[in-house]
This record gives C-alpha cells, structure tokens and sequence, in this order.
C-alpha cells in the first residue's frame, strides 16, 4: 500500500516493496559488518507503531496534526499515517474534527500518542495555556467518544482523564508477560518486534552458564522482566527517575523478585560497581553479593561511544548487545572485538520505511592461554 502522503512527509524514506526494501537493509548490515546476520525478523508492514508524535497546523479556523517535511524545514497536514496501530489511525482520522471545539483547541500545539495492539490508546494534548475545569469537563466528554485515556499537559500541570498508562502481554515460553507502558517514558515504538527481540534473546542465552545479570540503560524493564527468571539476580540501572518505579511495578506484576533495581547513568554504574563511590540511593542493594555472567546493554542511537564504559562492558563473559544504530554499534563492536567474538547476530526490522535497523549482537569473551 502506497501512503499519499510519502515524498512529502518526513516520516518515511523507503517506498519500496516490503522485501525490497527489507533486503536493502539486509545487504547494507553485510556490508557494515562483513558477515550476514543469523536471523532476520521481519515487521508487518503497516499498522506496526505504537507510538507518534504531531504537531497542530492551523489554516484559518482549521486544524491539522502535521509532520515535518521531507527534506525541508517545513510541517505539511497529515491525515492519517497507516504505520500507527489501527487503534492510533482511527485516532488521528476523526480528531482534527473533534478538536474544532474552541476549549480543547485555543492554543494546542502537539499531541502524543501511544497504544497497545488491543486498542487501547492515550491521547496527550499539549498546550501553551493553563488547563481549567472547563477544558477538563471537554477533554472528558472527547475520551468517552474516542473510549481512550487523555492527558492535557501544559507548563507545571496535567491533567490525566483516565489512565497515564497502557498494559502490554508478551509471550514469552508458556508463559504471557504483563507490561505497563507509562505515557511520556521510553517503549519500544513496534511491539510485534518487541516480542521477537525479547523472545530471541531468551533463546540466544538458553545455553549459556548463568549466574546474575547486570543490565543497562534498562528503561521501564523492557528485557529486565522478561530475563530475570533465567539468572540468580538482575542488577539494571537506568538515567531517567521515573522509569525505575514503574520496572518496580512491572515487576511486581509478574512476580518477579530477584531484580535490584536503581537510577545510575552508565558512568554511575560503573562507579558503584567499582565502589569508587557510595549512592544513597543503593543503601539496600549489596553490590557485593552479585556475580555477573553477562551484561546487557540497549543504549541511544549514539551507542557507548564511551572508552571507560566499553573497557568495563569488556570485563563479561558473555555481552548482550541491543542497538538501534547499526552505525554506533560497528564502532562498539570494533572495541569489543579485541577482547569478544559475535556468536550470534540478528536484525529486527523494527522501523519499515525508514533506513533504521534495530540489531542484536550476543558477544562471548574470548578466553587466551596465558
Ligand atoms: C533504547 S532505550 C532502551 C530501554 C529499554 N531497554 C527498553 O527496551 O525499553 C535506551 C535507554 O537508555 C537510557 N539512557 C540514555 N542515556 C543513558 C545513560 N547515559 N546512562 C543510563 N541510561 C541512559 C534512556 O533513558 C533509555 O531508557
């Protein structure tokens, strides 16, 4: 399906058919890495992301969502986008005419989305104004019509009508992980991917031995709650405050009592573990008492980039290495070559349409007779 919006709108870059465009990819990893990866998971090719962003364009008394141009420092009018789940495109198909009303639109300038594959979604609007009870009785009138959960966030306030979060099932062996997702906190933006990085990196490791997991750049606990039951205990570290109560929450509902979790930069962790420094905020984890197999890492597009960070990664037998730059994750692997070797490779298509590639390395220390 070709969308009418492609060569204007800057959200896509690759019109191709789907297996084109997906062998394209494939052919640029072989030549970045000088090898072919192991597997190859594909996505649906529409009606995949979970989550968007658009800015309001006004013509007149009119409003459209928009998206940045291709190319151009430019916004042109969308009206739908048919990578959004199903539950996200009716979304953005009926809003701009509900939001003609003069309270919920007087000085809107974006609005967020995000929702789960069982049509649940919540609608960020977000202003330049502060939000009265006459705004709040609008917005819920528009959530009973749309059956989702909005925020309204403006300078210090939010209003939250409904609920700031969404639950994610993953399959994962027999068992079904139960995920919250907090609006406004990192997720990964196409679930069906999700569920096979996560389920691919429990079969990558099933053979390993395993004593406790050390996790970085952890987010809400994405991959934490589905490892944790492999290894004796999960140390996972994360910058952002507000991800680490919801892991917390995440794993309470699952029962899962053998991850240690706390807010540290990558540097940080290092720190601690090194016990350079004392936290505050790691008063009731023993650091002591752990004994990392393996590491996991799922950093920015930037990657480690980091020669400390990189020469302490280099320390595990075993390395779990998520990237969604296959660029930042050559130069990391470049470094982590000297002392691991890959044993196993593979490509998540979790951006179709764009030249974005979402990759897992499974590094193994190499052991040299001394
Ligand atoms: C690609 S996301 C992965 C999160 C998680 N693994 C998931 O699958 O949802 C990268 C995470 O790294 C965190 N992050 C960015 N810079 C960091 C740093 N210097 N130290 C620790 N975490 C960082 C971000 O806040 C974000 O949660």
């Amino acid at each position: 399906m070709i969308c009418p919006h492609f060569e204007i709108c800057g959200g896509c870059q690759i019109q191709d058919d789907y297996p084109i465009a997906l062998q394209k990819k494939v052919t640029t990893f072989k030549k970045l890495f000088g090898f072919s990866p192991d597997a190859i998971f594909e996505s649906k090719e529409r009606g995949f992301r979970a989550r968007a962003e658009f800015r309001i364009h006004r013509d007149g008394e009119k409003i459209f969502l928009s998206m940045n141009t291709f190319g151009k420092n430019e916004r042109i009018p969308i009206d739908n986008c048919p990578n959004l789940l199903p539950i996200l495109q009716e979304i953005i198909k009926k809003l701009p005419n509900l939001l003609q009303e003069d309270i919920l639109n007087h000085k809107l300038y974006a609005i967020n989305l995000l929702g789960n594959i069982n049509n649940k979604a919540i609608l960020t609007l977000i202003y330049h104004k502060t939000l009265d009870s006459l705004w709040e009785q609008e917005a819920t009138k528009l959530a009973k019509m749309l059956k989702i959960s909005i925020i309204g966030r403006s300078k210090n306030q939010e209003i939250v009508i409904g609920s700031n979060f969404i639950n994610t099932e993953i399959p994962l062996d027999n068992t079904t992980l139960k995920y919250i997702y907090k609006e406004g906190n990192f997720s990964q933006p196409n679930p069906y991917i999700n569920a096979k990085m996560i389920n691919f990196v429990s079969q990558a490791i099933a053979t390993h031995q395993k004593q406790d997991l050390l996790e970085m750049y952890c987010g809400s606990g994405n991959f934490t709650i589905a490892l944790a039951k492999y290894f004796h205990k999960v140390f996972a570290t994360e910058v952002v405050k507000s991800a680490i109560p919801i892991l917390k929450e995440n794993a309470k509902n699952n029962h899962i009592a053998n991850i240690y979790s706390a807010r540290l930069s990558g540097e940080e962790t290092i720190e601690a573990l090194n016990f350079k420094r004392d936290f505050f905020r790691l008063k009731e984890i023993d650091l002591k008492t752990f004994n990392f197999s393996h590491i996991l890492v799922d950093p920015p597009r930037s990657g480690i980039a980091n020669k400390e960070v990189l020469e302490f990664i280099a320390k595990f037998p075993y390395i779990i290495y998520i990237s969604c730059n296959p660029q930042t994750l050559k130069e990391d692997s470049i470094f982590l070559g000297k002392t691991h070797k890959i044993i196993q490779s593979a490509i998540f298509d979790q951006f179709p349409h764009t030249h974005h590639l979402e990759t897992i390395f499974i590094f193994q220390k190499i052991f040299t007779e001394s």
